[in-house]
């Protein structure tokens, strides 16, 4: 198989097509169940693709890749002791699951069936089309579940040493290549390490592989588990994680092995990806959300146009599991999971008459809507009151981690500068300055602003707003306390103590990171816990600011106190309905986007700005 390039678009549900359209050589359709009513993980029900009356829609998998100019090719998943079954589920070792499923242990009849569904899976992925298969050996999924020391816990062939861990999975794969027959590519992926208790080793792994290597084309190298949550964090790495988490084993992985091998996670620009490939790290980049954020990623690179690529936050807003499925979608590609309502932004209808668009606020929301009117064909200018643009943007830019926001600032000014929008900087808007621009259509966009609460000596000197604390962190002294965890009071805790300060946080409720998505949450409380320096008091609240202490009531309503040096507030922000309203009734059509209305984050300004944009 001869690939255009060298970017695959992995598995990340089911938009394949417009990452086939927008330049990926291999486009992999995610997941293809192994075995029908056994393999699941999604539900008891979910449909074998190859069954009789599931073909002609996986048919059309194949078709729309192809119809976008990539390679097909076809997750193939079994969940083995996972398993989303009513009956029991099988695994290397027997065991009774939390939710009361019974694991039955494999035996040599069980192993057969596996096998025969594995070779029928794959040969019917190649009859239906598919230019490759892809099989799932990594992320605590069957083959790995037999590879790792934390699920097989067996004493006869198949468990112990790494020879027996590894000879179920390389029966899979002696299967499979003996289904598709030589002359079709088979690509692997796996986890080079699991980030558990007893996880296998990265030496073990690479043992594996070059007994795999004989049946396989390719190897994918990720890390850790999906089903288990800890794990799952480097599976789909949050901003709190480095770039690239899993190269350090790619590299090693291409210098031992003969067959081509990619690398898969946070692989975030094009200059990143060139880089490991032409210092021979790796000979492909696999890339999942960075291709949800803007799928035309790989157009754009090869165009030479990298500035104009979309960039992937790694909030996990789009991992379905991250958000319990209450709030799926991408903080900067609005259309993502929206595609039946939300057009694409190369896609976009054109304005039928050409309006003046007046924008008041530049944050997320107002360049969003500014560059989606201009695009459409409007004539827009933006009023902004500070000297530049970016509003919350240019805080959280300046946090430690938050390199994906600095990558999303620069691409909105880039972005404005290469339009035609007038754009008036130190200008606070009001609604005389509105009337004399007459515009055809208003859109309000100041955003929110700090809560302060009515606390006791909340005025006094050395208590500063979050968005302060940011901007000057060399004026805070040792001893820190930050009222209020939630996601931005622990990412300015995190820094802090980071940095070698002293940090207590004073939350009101049980949780810390509460607003943040589950995923997020957990990969702050794995960072929290490498910090002695950082505190956290739950079920907290505070009553008074005094000058060298901070006294709080906590859960039993005990009155304590706190030393600090700099008391920091992070309780929320507010909407500004009064200032909005004040500008209805100038402009027939009015319409308030973003956190002046509600306080939100990222993904709703975006949304908002977008979809008001399109309105106009
Ligand atoms: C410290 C902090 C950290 C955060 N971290 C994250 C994060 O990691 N991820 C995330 O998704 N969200 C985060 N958020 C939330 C996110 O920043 C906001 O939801 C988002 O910026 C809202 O966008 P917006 O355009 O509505 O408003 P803003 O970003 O607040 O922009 C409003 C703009 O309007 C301008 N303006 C206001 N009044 C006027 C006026 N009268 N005339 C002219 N201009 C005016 C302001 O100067 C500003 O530039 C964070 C918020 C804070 C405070
Ligand atoms: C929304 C979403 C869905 C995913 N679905 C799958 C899947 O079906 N199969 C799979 O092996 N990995 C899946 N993944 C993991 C990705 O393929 C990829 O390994 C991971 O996101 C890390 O790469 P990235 O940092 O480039 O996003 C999914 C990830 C996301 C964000």
């Amino acid at each position: 198989m001869i690939l255009k390039n060298r970017i695959i678009a992995t598995p990340t549900g089911d938009d394949f097509e417009e990452k086939a359209m927008g330049g990926a050589a291999l486009v992999i359709a995610g997941h293809a169940i192994v075995e029908p009513g056994r393999s699941s993980f999604a539900s008891p029900e979910e449909p074998y693709p190859f069954a009789k009356y599931e073909r002609e829609e996986t048919r059309k998998k194949v078709l729309k890749i192809h119809r976008g100019g990539a390679k097909a090719s076809v997750e193939i998943f079994h969940a083995g002791q996972d398993a989303r079954t009513v009956d029991y589920a099988k695994g290397p070792s027997a065991l009774i699951r939390p939710d009361g499923v019974e694991v039955k242990e494999m035996d040599e009849e069980m192993m057969e069936e596996t096998l025969r569904w594995y070779a029928e899976t794959a040969a019917s992925a190649k009859k239906i089309g598919f230019d490759s298969i892809f099989l799932h050996f990594g992320h605590g999924w069957l083959p790995a579940q037999f590879l790792s020391p934390h699920y097989n816990h067996r004493t006869d062939i198949y468990g112990g040493s790494i020879e027996n861990r590894s000879r179920f999975p390389l029966r899979i794969l002696e299967t499979v290549r003996k289904a598709v027959g030589n002359n079709y590519p088979i690509d692997i992926r796996i986890s080079a390490y699991e980030w558990i208790e007893d996880s296998i080793s990265f030496e073990d792994v690479m043992y594996f592989l070059k007994k795999a290597e004989p049946y396989i084309d390719t190897v994918q190298i990720s890390s850790g588990i999906d089903k288990i949550f800890e794990a799952n964090v480097h599976c789909i790495t949050t901003n709190l994680e480095e770039e690239m988490p899993n190269l350090k084993w790619a590299k090693q992985a291409k210098a031992e092995l003969q067959i081509p091998v990619s690398v898969v996670s946070a692989v975030m620009t094009p200059a990143m990806a060139d880089e490991i490939i032409s210092k021979g790290y790796v000979d492909m980049v696999a890339f999942g959300r960075t291709l949800l954020a803007d799928p035309y990623w790989p157009k754009k690179a090869m165009e030479g146009h990298p500035e104009d690529i979309v960039p992937c936050l790694r909030c996990s807003n789009c991992y379905h599991i991250s958000s319990d499925h209450w709030n799926v979608g991408c903080s900067v590609n609005p259309r993502y999971h929206h595609q039946e309502f939300v057009p694409s932004e190369i896609n976009l209808p054109k304005a039928e008459t050409k309006k003046h668009v007046v924008i008041l606020g530049g944050g997320p929301a107002g360049m969003k809507a500014a560059i989606t009117a201009s695009d459409r064909g409007h004539k827009v200018t933006i009023i902004e009151k500070q000297k530049e643009l970016g509003g919350m943007l240019r805080f959280i830019s300046k946090e430690a981690h938050k390199e994906e926001v600095q990558r999303l600032l620069d691409y909105y000014l880039t972005q404005i500068f290469k339009r035609e929008i007038e754009v008036l900087l130190n200008t606070e808007a009001d609604p005389e300055l509105v009337k004399e621009l007459q515009p055809d259509s208003l859109l309000i966009a100041f955003g929110a602003v700090e809560r302060i609460l009515p606390i006791p000596g909340v005025e006094g000197e050395k208590v500063q707003l979050a968005t302060k604390a940011i901007a000057h962190p060399e004026q805070l002294g040792q001893n820190i306390v930050i009222l209020g965890g939630g996601s931005i009071g622990c990412e300015i805790g995190l820094e802090l103590a980071e940095n070698g300060k002293n940090v207590t946080i004073l939350e009101l409720t049980d949780t810390l990171a509460a607003n943040a998505n589950s995923l997020y949450r957990e990969a702050l409380r794995q960072k929290f816990l490498l910090h002695e320096n950082l505190h956290s008091l739950l079920k907290c609240g505070c009553s008074r600011i005094e000058e060298d202490v901070v006294i709080y009531k906590n859960e039993s309503g005990e009155e304590k106190q706190l030393p600090y040096d700099q008391l920091i507030l992070s309780t929320g922000l507010v909407a500004q309905r009064q200032l909005v309203e004040s500008f209805y009734g100038i402009c027939r059509d009015t319409v308030a986007i973003g956190d002046c209305v509600s306080p939100s984050n990222i993904m709703n300004a975006n949304f908002e700005g977008y979809t008001a944009a399109l309105n106009i």
